[in-house]
C-alpha cells in the first residue's frame, strides 16, 4: 500500500506521538517495565535520602534508563517473537534467552553503578 508522503516536521511529529504511546503501553502493561520502575523509584528515593552527587545522579539516572530501555526492547523481541511462532522452537527459546541476557548485561551495570554510589555512604569508608 503507498504511503502519503508528509512533510518532515509532521513525520518526526508523528514519531514522536507514536513513541509517547509505546512509552504509556510499556508503563502501564508490562510487568517487567513496571516492576523496573518501582525499583527506580526506590532508588530515586534512596538518592533524595543519601543525598548523593549530581555526578552520582547521572549515573544513577544513565543507569536506570538503560535498564528499562534494554529491557523495553527485550518485551519488544519476546513479543516478536511470540507473535511469528507461537509454538515451542529451539531457535525461539535461543532469541529470547540472549535477549533477556542483554538485559542482565545493563542490570549488572545497573548493580554495579548502585554499590560504587551507596556501599560507601551505608558502610562510611
Ligand atoms: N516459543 C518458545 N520456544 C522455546 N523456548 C521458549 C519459548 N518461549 C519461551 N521460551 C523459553 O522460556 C524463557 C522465558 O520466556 P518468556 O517469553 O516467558 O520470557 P519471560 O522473561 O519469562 O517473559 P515475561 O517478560 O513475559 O515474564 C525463554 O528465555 C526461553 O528460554
Amino acid at each position: 500500500m503507498e504511503q502519503k508522503k508528509v512533510s518532515f516536521f509532521v513525520g518526526r511529529l508523528r514519531s514522536l506521538k507514536y513513541a509517547m504511546v509505546g512509552l504509556y503501553k510499556l508503563c502501564t502493561t508490562e510487568d517487567s517495565i513496571i516492576s523496573q520502575l518501582s525499583i527506580g523509584a526506590l532508588v530515586m528515593i534512596a538518592g533524595w535520602y543519601f543525598d548523593i552527587s549530581r555526578t552520582e545522579w547521572l549515573f544513577q539516572i544513565m543507569a536506570l534508563g538503560l535498564v528499562l530501555a534494554v529491557e523495553g526492547l527485550n518485551t519488544a523481541v519476546e513479543k516478536t517473537a511470540d507473535f511469528i511462532h507461537p509454538d515451542y522452537h529451539k531457535k525461539i527459546g535461543f532469541i529470547k534467552d540472549i535477549s533477556a541476557g542483554a538485559v542482565t548485561f545493563a542490570a549488572l551495570t545497573a548493580v554495579a553503578i548502585g554499590l560504587f554510589i551507596y556501599l560507601p555512604k551505608i558502610f562510611n569508608f
